[in-house]
C-alpha cells in the first residue's frame, strides 16, 4: 500500500475512532495500533532496545474497496490461518501447523465492514487472536484476490475467496463433451479473474486424435489443456502438481468422474467431498456457500455447491464478448461503439469469423451466451 493510501487508510480509522469515543477499548486498541504503525514505518521496533520480550511487530491497517476493513493486528499473539468455511457466526479457520480453530469475528470487523454479512467468507486469509483450547476471535481480514461471488437481490454474495484457478473438469465421453459448456466456465473464470485450467478426463474412451482440433482451439488462446484418465491413471503426475500448494475450486457437470480424480490424489479427500456436496443438496448447509479440503501434500480443493450447479450469473450480455479471449480483439474495431457482434453489419468480430481468425464454434457459444440461453 502506498504511503499515500496509508494515510488516508489511518485518518479513516482516525474519523471512526472519534465516532466511537465512548468505547475505551477501541479507542485504546486503535491509539496502540496507530503508533505502531508509525513506528514501522520509521524502522524502529515498538519496544525499547533489546527488550525483545515486548518488541510487537504489526501489519498495517488497510480498507480495499469493498469497505472491508483490516486493522492493524498484534502478531506476536495472533496467528494467520485460513478460512475453511463459514456456517452463521462462526469461522472454522486453519492454521499453519494444521490446527482448526473455530472463531467469531471482532464486533470491530463488522461494524467497519460496508456488508455485516459478508465479513468473513471462506477462503479468507485472517488474523485470529485465540481464545481458549481450540476457539478464536478474527481480528483482520486481509485483502482478497480471486474472489468467486454472484448477486443475489441486488446484492453481492461472496462464495470463496483467494482461489488460484478454476479446475474445470470435463470428460470425453459418457457424458460426452459439450464445449459450449466449457466455454460458460470459461467465461466465469474470465470475469472473475481467475485462471481456468481445462481437466479433459476419461480420454482412454476415445480415440485421442479427435479431440486434437478442440485442444488446439484452447492451447492456442493461451489455456491450459490437461488430458487424464482417472482409471488408467493417466495424466496423475501432471494433475497432483497442479493442484499442490494451490487453492482449485473443482468444476464440472455430474458424472465427468470429479470424484474419482480426487480420490486418487487422496482417498479421504473424495469422500469428503461428496459428503458436502450431499448435505447442500439436502440443504443442511443453508448458510455455507463453500468448504475448502485442505489436501494433503498442501493447498485445498473448493467444493462450491453453486459451482456445481453451474449457472452464469450475473453476466450482462454487453460484457459477453470481453470475456471471450478470442473475440477481444476485434471488439474495437467493429464500426458500432455498442456492437453486439450478432445482427450489425459490418462487425470486425463477424469478419474475423468469416476469415476462420475466431473459431466458428466458439462464436456460436458467444452468440448463446450473449442470447441467454441454457448450455
Ligand atoms: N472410463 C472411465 N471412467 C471413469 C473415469 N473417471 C471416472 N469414471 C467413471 O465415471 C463415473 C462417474 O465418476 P465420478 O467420479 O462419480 O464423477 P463426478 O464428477 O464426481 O460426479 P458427481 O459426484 O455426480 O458430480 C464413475 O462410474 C467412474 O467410475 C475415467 O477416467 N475413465
Ligand atoms: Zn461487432
Amino acid at each position: 500500500m502506498g504511503k499515500k493510501k496509508q494515510r488516508k487508510v489511518r485518518a479513516d480509522l482516525r474519523k471512526n475512532r472519534n465516532v466511537r469515543t465512548r468505547s475505551n477499548d477501541l479507542t485504546r486498541e486503535f491509539a496502540s495500533d496507530e503508533e505502531s504503525v508509525a513506528d514501522l514505518a520509521s524502522g524502529q521496533s515498538v519496544s525499547g532496545k533489546g527488550d525483545l520480550t515486548r518488541k510487537r511487530t504489526v501489519a498495517d491497517a488497510e480498507i480495499d474497496e469493498e469497505g472491508l476493513v483490516s486493522p492493524a493486528v498484534d502478531t506476536s499473539v495472533c496467528s494467520e490461518g485460513r478460512v475453511l468455511r463459514v456456517q452463521g457466526l462462526v469461522s472454522m479457520v486453519q492454521f499453519a501447523d494444521g490446527n482448526v480453530r473455530q472463531c467469531a469475528t471482532r464486533r470491530l470487523l463488522k461494524t467497519l465492514s460496508t456488508d455485516q454479512r459478508h465479513v468473513v467468507a471462506a477462503g479468507d486469509r485472517v488474523w485470529v487472536r485465540p481464545s481458549g483450547a481450540d476457539e478464536g476471535i478474527i481480528e483482520r481480514v486481509e485483502p482478497r484476490k480471486g474472489v468467486l461471488s454472484r448477486n443475489s437481490r441486488g446484492r453481492q454474495h461472496v462464495l470463496v475467496t483467494n482461489v488460484d484457478q478454476l479446475l474445470i473438469v470435463t470428460s470425453a465421453a459418457q457424458p460426452r463433451l459439450k464445449p459450449n459448456l466449457l466455454d460458460r466456465y470459461l467465461v466465469t473464470a474470465e470475469r472473475a479473474q481467475i485462471e481456468p485450467v481445462i481437466c479433459i478426463n476419461k480420454v482412454d474412451l476415445i480415440d485421442r486424435g479427435e479431440l486434437q482440433p478442440l485442444i488446439g482451439v484452447y492451447s492456442q488462446l493461451g489455456y491450459r489443456v490437461l488430458q487424464v484418465s482417472a482409471t488408467e491413471g493417466w495424466g496423475m503426475t501432471e494433475f497432483r502438481s497442479i493442484l499442490k500448494g494451490r487453492s482449485s475450486v473443482l468444476t464440472g457437470q455430474s458424472g465427468v468422474g470429479k470424484s474419482s480424480l480426487l480420490n486418487i490424489i487422496d482417498p479421504e479427500l473424495a469422500l469428503r467431498v461428496q459428503q458436502v456436496s450431499a448435505e447442500s443438496e439436502k440443504g443442511k448447509h443453508t448458510t455455507t456457500t463453500s468448504e475448502l479440503i485442505p489436501l494433503s501434500m498442501g493447498g485445498f480443493v473448493i467444493d462450491t455447491p453453486g459451482i456445481r450447479q453451474f449457472r452464469l450469473w450475473d453476466v450482462v450480455p454487453e460484457e459477453v464478448a470481453g470475456f471471450f479471449r478470442d473475440l477481444r480483439p476485434y471488439v474495437s474495431h467493429c464500426r458500432y461503439p455498442d456492437c453486439t457482434h450478432t445482427h450489425e453489419e459490418p462487425c470486425a468480430v463477424k469478419d474475423a469469423v468469416a476469415e476462420g481468425a475466431i473459431d466458428f464454434r466458439r462464436y456460436e457459444s458467444y452468440l448463446q451466451i450473449h442470447a441467454g440461453d441454457d448450455a
